[in-house]
């Protein structure tokens, strides 16, 4: 009998993913884009790059849900709007801790099930790159990709009766290497990379093409971000109104 897709259809086999994404109270996230956002805004950047990535998430074929660990109300009732399970924060004791209460919560609902985390902050996630990652992970026990920088981690994933063992934050790509994972060596998957912690890396995914919450709210960026063209923005920031726009190129919904 031919596999059953989750849709409930008959067809072509395909790998079930559930997805952890955490995700900081939005008071409390993406500091580091403090300068380049201002105060206002970088609360609304960091629920768009979580919108954005949980929606690409969402459309790619291999994953079959995504849960979303967060103790900010607004975040998890904008996410669960978009189909994401929502679980609050109950370890509260840090990323790794609210990725491996996120991992249990989907092993008690679904033992046998894969699962990768991933990071709220992918805002030109492609769901087709994602799913050729998820592709070179479901060969490995545990494996990883690092982050734009190499220094960091997007994704770490667990095939099935395998403990996901999450070591994020700071150089974390050593220390998943470390851990034993294999690293996604994957060509041409540069939006599951491409995360955005400073206003250079938001003009990278910008140039990458973001998704639409992102694009609505990346316009206005404080006068500290850095031009296109590698200069500093003159200005004195957005205590006195000066923002600039910059032209995001938003890619098509789902591509
Ligand atoms: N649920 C949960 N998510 C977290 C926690 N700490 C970090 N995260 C999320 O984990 C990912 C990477 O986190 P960080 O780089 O530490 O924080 P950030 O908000 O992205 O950026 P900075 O504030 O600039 O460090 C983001 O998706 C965060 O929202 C936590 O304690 N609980
Ligand atoms: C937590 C991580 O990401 P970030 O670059 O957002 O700190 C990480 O790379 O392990």
């Amino acid at each position: 009998m031919a596999p059953m897709r989750r849709d409930g259809a008959e067809g072509e086999a395909e790998a079930a993913w559930s997805l952890v994404v955490p995700l900081k109270p939005l008071v409390r996230a993406k500091s580091r884009l403090s300068r380049a956002a201002g105060e206002d805004v970088r609360p609304r950047l960091a629920l768009a790059f979580a919108l954005d990535t949980v929606t690409a998430a969402l459309a790619c074929k291999d994953v079959r849900d995504v849960s979303v660990v967060t103790d900010d109300r607004l975040a998890g009732e904008r996410l669960a709007a978009l189909g994401a399970r929502i679980l609050p924060d109950t370890p509260a004791d840090g990323l790794n801790a609210a990725l491996a209460h996120g991992a249990r919560a989907v092993r008690a609902r679904r033992p046998g099930a894969p699962v990768a985390a991933l990071n709220a902050d992918l805002p030109a996630l492609r769901p087709a790159e994602l799913e050729l990652v998820l592709h070179s992970a479901s060969q490995f026990p545990r494996a990883f990709l690092a982050d734009a920088s190499d220094f960091g981690t997007t994704l770490l994933t667990a095939t099935s009766g395998v403990e996901l063992e999450p070591a994020f934050g700071g150089p974390s790509r050593a220390r998943h290497l470390a851990s034993g994972a294999r690293e996604i060596t994957a060509t041409g998957v540069p939006s599951v990379r491409r995360d955005v912690d400073t206003g250079e890396d938001l003009l990278a995914a910008l140039a990458l093409g973001v998704g639409p919450h992102t694009a609505l709210q990346a316009p206005y960026l404080a006068a500290g971000t850095p031009s296109p063209a590698g200069g500093a923005a003159t200005g004195t920031g957005p205590q006195d109104g000066s923002q600039r726009r910059l032209p995001p190129q938003v890619r098509a919904s789902g591509a």
